[in-house]
């Protein structure tokens, strides 16, 4: 088993398990934390319906008093109405501050969850049990816990750390396709931030990763969540080196608002392309080379994720409509638009004085229109 401590930060430490193996066993991975021998897991239908059964009969066999609140699958459940349904769930139970609630899902799941545990009775306490990749590699870990707004994404949320997280391999082994590939988006983020070396290395085992080939995967995510860790341990609240793990989010998360967050563009392809658009904008306003746009690019591609807007059902957008969601993200300062842009692959930096007019500019030659609706 590969144990990450996510420590060192102002937040009680935590670890992350990652091995096969951890849902069948999750009662003694968990229980310490679970005082009152009661639980509360949170999934969504689908994960309902293929790992939900075993996790409630572990605990109810270990004679835990066992609830499960089963919510729709989709990021639209990251909702008021999602929010609801969950802390309704949690005052239904009669949870108490002493007890925790667990997250049996994917990033939807995990962020929803989590917010609910940091405002119900003010703070309870969470556990993360990620079953996608994206989740795994990402969403679990650093305690970032939201629900969407229509004009922006995560624009509701806190920062609430799980008390542990469990990283089962075993439980991939469901996923669509589709759904490994948007882990992989994130995943490969890592990379591009700032280790060429695990680049590389995914360059050239895309495949397996994607084919969830047991070492290959484990390494992949062992990685990214120890340079999460890392990062995370340093800046908790995203005052500096925690934007790094923003790299294609400024234009991804406008395009998954603009498309209304749904199965049209999913998080991690949102990411695949905008971390294209980091790159090749970097290139473009001469920060990196454009070798190292083309190349990333390239790896983007290679393992069948989207790297262009035109990729995306309902293409084209509005340029303007793109950069006033822009204007809601988080790291925008004083309503100037914050990136996160590279000077070559594996050094990702934060840029506060990118001009609105060159990211219209920009936006225009990848294929957005200028003024749809003059
Ligand atoms: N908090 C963070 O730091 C952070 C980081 C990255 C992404 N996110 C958020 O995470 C969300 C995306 O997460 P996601 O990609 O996991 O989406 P998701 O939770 O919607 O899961 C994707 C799909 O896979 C299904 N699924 C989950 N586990 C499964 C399994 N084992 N087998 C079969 N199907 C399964 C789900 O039902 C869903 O249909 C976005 O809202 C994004 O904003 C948050
Ligand atoms: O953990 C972080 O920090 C990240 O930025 C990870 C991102 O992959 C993730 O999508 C996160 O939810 C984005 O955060 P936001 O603050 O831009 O909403
Ligand atoms: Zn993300």
């Amino acid at each position: 088993m590969t144990t990450i401590p996510v420590a060192g930060g102002a937040f009680t430490p935590y670890d992350v398990l990652v091995d096969t193996g951890l849902v069948s066993d999750v009662v003694s991975h968990v229980s310490p934390y679970l005082k009152n021998k009661r639980v509360l897991i949170v999934c969504d239908a689908n994960v309902d319906a293929l790992h939900a059964d075993g996790v409630v009969a572990q605990f109810e066999a270990a004679g835990f008093k066992t609830f499960k609140t089963v919510v729709p699958a989709g990021e639209q459940t990251k909702s008021w109405e999602g929010l609801e349904t969950v802390t309704d769930a949690f005052v239904d139970a009669g949870l108490d501050r002493k007890d925790v609630v667990i997250a049996l899902g994917g990033g939807v799941i995990g962020d929803l969850t989590g917010f609910a545990a940091s405002i119900y009775m003010r703070g309870i306490d969470f556990i993360q049990i990620p079953t996608t990749v994206l989740a795994q590699v990402d969403s679990s870990v650093g305690g970032k816990t939201a629900i969407d707004h229509p004009r922006g994404k995560n624009l509701i949320g806190a920062f609430h750390q799980p008390r542990k997280v469990l990283c089962d391999l075993d439980v991939l082994s469901t996923l669509p396709a589709r759904e490994i590939k948007c882990g992989y988006a994130e995943v490969i983020k890592y990379g591009l931030l700032g280790d060429k070396v695990f680049f590389e290395w995914l360059e050239i085992n895309d495949q397996k990763v994607l084919s969830l080939d047991t070492d290959a995967i484990k390494y992949a995510v062992a990685r990214s969540v120890e340079m999460k860790a890392e990062i995370v341990a340093a800046d908790e609240r995203e005052g500096g080196k925690r934007a790094l793990l923003n790299l294609g989010h400024t234009f991804g998360h406008a395009l998954e608002a603009e498309v209304g967050f749904g199965d049209t563009l999913l998080h991690g392809e949102a990411v695949a392309i905008g971390m294209a658009m980091a790159f090749r904008y970097s290139a473009r306003a001469g920060l990196c080379s454009k070798a190292d746009a083309d190349r990333a690019v390239a790896a983007i591609a290679q393992s069948g994720l989207p790297t262009t807007i035109a990729e995306i059902r309902n293409a084209p957008f509005d340029a303007d409509r793109l950069i006033e969601h822009m204007g809601h993200d988080k790291k925008a300062e004083g309503g100037k638009l914050v990136f996160v842009l590279a000077r070559a692959i594996g050094e990702a930096f934060v840029a506060k004085d990118v001009p609105a007019a060159d990211i219209y500019d920009f936006l225009l030659t990848e294929g957005a229109l200028a003024r749809l609706d003059a």
